[in-house]
């Protein structure tokens, strides 16, 4: 068994990307952000504050047949821009590309952060990093995907994101097809329930390749290649115009600048982002927001949309381990 959904940006910058999923009897069709740097599966619903549902759509546990509420379970999450949300938890059957899991947790937001709010593009996130990052209490539960994987042809997904254009996730299989190199695994490290793996190198434009160890996350939950300061202020050194724009919190640049490109080693290959997606936004006039910048130090790197872009992206949980191949 396989499931494929597409996916699409959810605004003109490639902010976040939505794929529309199904939830309870009779479907309640919700458009949400699947994201590979958490493990709750949460949503907008007949729970959450009308003032702050508006303009989302939500799902009514109560009008579903197979929902069932989890007696004393509750939840709380606070992503890496500082919004959160929390609520309590029902199980019923979710289904993605054509593939259900019925019993799946399905957290409901009774409380959200005004980033949520705002975002009318979402109602709400799917999870799918590793299960120990769930954060429901006093019973941690599974994400969709390892719910799913025992059932699949095979235990892995697939991201394909990309510029303005739709996209899609799959679930069971890896259509190669999708890619123009070699798939390149690497091993994950579990220990803080994340996609997570070490580059040894980069380059920038076509120079030379620079050791330098990043130990980051595939994240398509996060819009930008967040990396070392290091790698960061080397890269914009090659920029004429770039400066780092303290309103912006930021670097920023001239629009009309021809940015070099950006490579990362996965194992002994390397994946190159080319640098018209490193020419992410503009903030004002003729001045853009650079889709490189720092980590600020938070001790772990974020391969977000803007690298996931320039790639194929398998998770295989199967072998823990990440494949990235070129597109
Ligand atoms: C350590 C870290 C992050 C790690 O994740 C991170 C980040 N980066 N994109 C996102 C997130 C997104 C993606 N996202 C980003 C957006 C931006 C930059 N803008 C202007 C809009 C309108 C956005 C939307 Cl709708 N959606 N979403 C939906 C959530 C819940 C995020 C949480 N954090 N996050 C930041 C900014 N930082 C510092």
């Amino acid at each position: 068994q396989t499931g494929s959904a597409p996916n699409h940006p959810s605004d003109s910058e490639d902010d976040e990307y939505i794929t529309n999923v199904s939830i309870g009897t009779p479907a309640q069709v919700l458009p949400l952000d699947f994201d590979t740097g958490s493990s709750d599966l949460w949503v907008f619903s007949s729970e959450t504050p009308s003032s702050s549902a508006r303009g989302h759509t939500i799902y009514t546990p109560s009008k579903s047949s197979t929902s069932k509420k989890v007696s004393g379970a509750s939840w709380s999450i606070t992503y890496g821009d500082n919004s959160s949300s929390s609520g309590d938890v029902y199980t019923d059957t979710v289904s993605i590309g054509g593939f259900s899991v019925t019993g799946q947790a399905v957290e409901s937001a009774t409380k959200v952060s005004s980033q949520f709010v705002q975002d009318t593009s979402n109602s709400g996130l799917v999870g799918l990093a590793l299960d120990s990052g769930n954060t429901v209490k006093p019973t941690k539960q599974k994400t969709w995907f390892s719910n799913a994987s025992s059932h699949l042809a095979s235990p892995v997904f697939t991201a394909d994101l990309n510029h303005q254009a739709d996209g899609s996730y799959n679930f069971g299989f890896i259509d190669t097809s999708l890619a123009s190199g070699p798939i390149t695994y690497v091993p994950i490290s579990t220990g803080n329930g994340f996609w997570e793996f070490t580059s040894s190198s980069y380059a920038i434009g076509g120079g030379s390749s620079k050791k330098h160890s990043t130990d980051g996350i595939a994240d398509t939950g996060t819009t930008l290649l967040l990396l070392d300061d290091t790698i960061v202020d080397a890269y914009y050194n090659q920029v004429q115009s770039a400066q780092y724009d303290d309103s912006q919190e930021g670097y920023t640049f001239d629009c009309s600048e021809d940015l070099p490109s950006f490579s990362f080693a996965v194992g002994s290959s390397t994946i190159t982002v080319p640098g018209s997606l490193i020419n992410f936004a503009p903030v004002d006039g003729n001045t853009c927001f650079g889709g490189l910048q720092s980590d600020d130090g938070i001790g772990i790197s974020i391969f977000g949309d803007v690298a996931i872009k320039a790639a194929l992206v398998v998770f295989d949980l199967g072998n823990k381990r990440l494949g990235w191949a070129q597109k």
